[in-house]
């Protein structure tokens, strides 16, 4: 491993210019440009097969760009070990398996060992690497997620609705710089997604300097503490920029091609198709 990677605050939590990715001679996304600033929560919309995914996987570290640049947290992807990157990311996609939830499930680990793993960005537990100070925080971390009495339970047996929540406490975990959420509300009946989303607006407020990026298909979905979104068609970035100019009636009809009404009522984002 080489020096240790810190995030550069100068700049940018994440600058994509002409990003391209190509995967089996066929470009999944193209000519992205997308800048987000530190302490700024994002949401990314677009239909099915859009690119979503395949973007914040370069945004999170995961995969290089076939073309372009892309640095995230103020270091150039391909300069930096992406590892080590990773370390202050938080991802949380329940379509991943960020955590062997099998091996949980088979070694009866509680909520509170999901979260520690965490820590060491491992699929399992490495318990030498977890100290007092990591259990502690591990508690802090579900209590602030309103999962305080779930620490002992065997995740399990854990609700959809909890993991997703316990999922959130684990990313947070290395303390990351920037969180992405992909499809966090995915599978969740209304009182669960509706937990979730009170505790992302939760973190987000209690957590100026943190960065979030959220991908969603459900525009009632979207946090009321977001402020930007980028809307994305056929592998391009058809608009971003702050959300009161980009969550517009006009500009999500574009992007899901038929026309569509939205309200804001209260913060949140609500929208229907309209009859032609
Ligand atoms: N490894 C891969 N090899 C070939 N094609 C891929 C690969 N990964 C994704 N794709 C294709 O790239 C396109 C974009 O996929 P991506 O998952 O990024 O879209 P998305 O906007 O996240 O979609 P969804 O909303 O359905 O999750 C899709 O047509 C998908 O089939």
């Amino acid at each position: 491993m080489g020096e240790e990677i810190v995030p550069d605050r100068a700049g940018a939590a994440l600058e994509l210019s002409g990003v391209g990715v190509r995967v089996s001679g066929r470009w999944l996304i193209g000519e992205i440009d997308w800048r987000a600033g530190y302490g700024e929560h994002w949401v990314i919309l677009g239909p099915n097969g859009a690119g979503k995914t395949t973007m914040l996987s370069v945004a999170a570290s995961v995969r290089h760009p076939t073309t372009g640049t892309a640095h995230v947290l103020g270091h150039r992807l391909g300069r930096v070990d992406l590892r080590e990157l990773r370390g202050h990311i938080g991802l949380v996609a329940a379509s991943q398996g960020l955590v062997d939830e099998a091996l949980m499930e088979e070694e009866h680990a509680t909520a509170h060992t999901v979260v520690l793993t965490g820590h060491t960005g491992t699929a399992a537990p490495l318990w030498d690497r977890y100290g007092p100070a990591e259990h502690e925080r591990a508690h802090r971390l579900l209590a602030e997620l309103g999962c305080k009495d779930l620490a002992e339970r065997p995740f399990g047996v854990c609700s959809q609705g909890e993991r997703a929540r316990i999922r959130v406490a684990r990313a947070l975990m290395a303390d990351p710089a920037i969180v992405f959420l992909d499809e966090p509300s995915a599978g969740l009946d209304l009182p669960a997604r509706e937990d979730l989303i009170v505790a992302v607006e939760d973190l987000a407020r209690a957590r100026p300097e943190l960065t979030t990026v959220t991908v969603t298909h459900h525009l009632e979905e979207v946090p009321a503490t977001t402020t930007h979104a980028l809307l994305m068609r056929e592998g391009r970035v058809l608009t971003a920029g702050a959300v009161g100019e980009v969550l517009t009636g006009a500009w999500l009809s574009e992007c899901f091609g038929r026309p569509l009404a939205l309200d804001r009522v209260e913060g949140r984002w609500y929208v229907r198709a309209l009859r032609v």
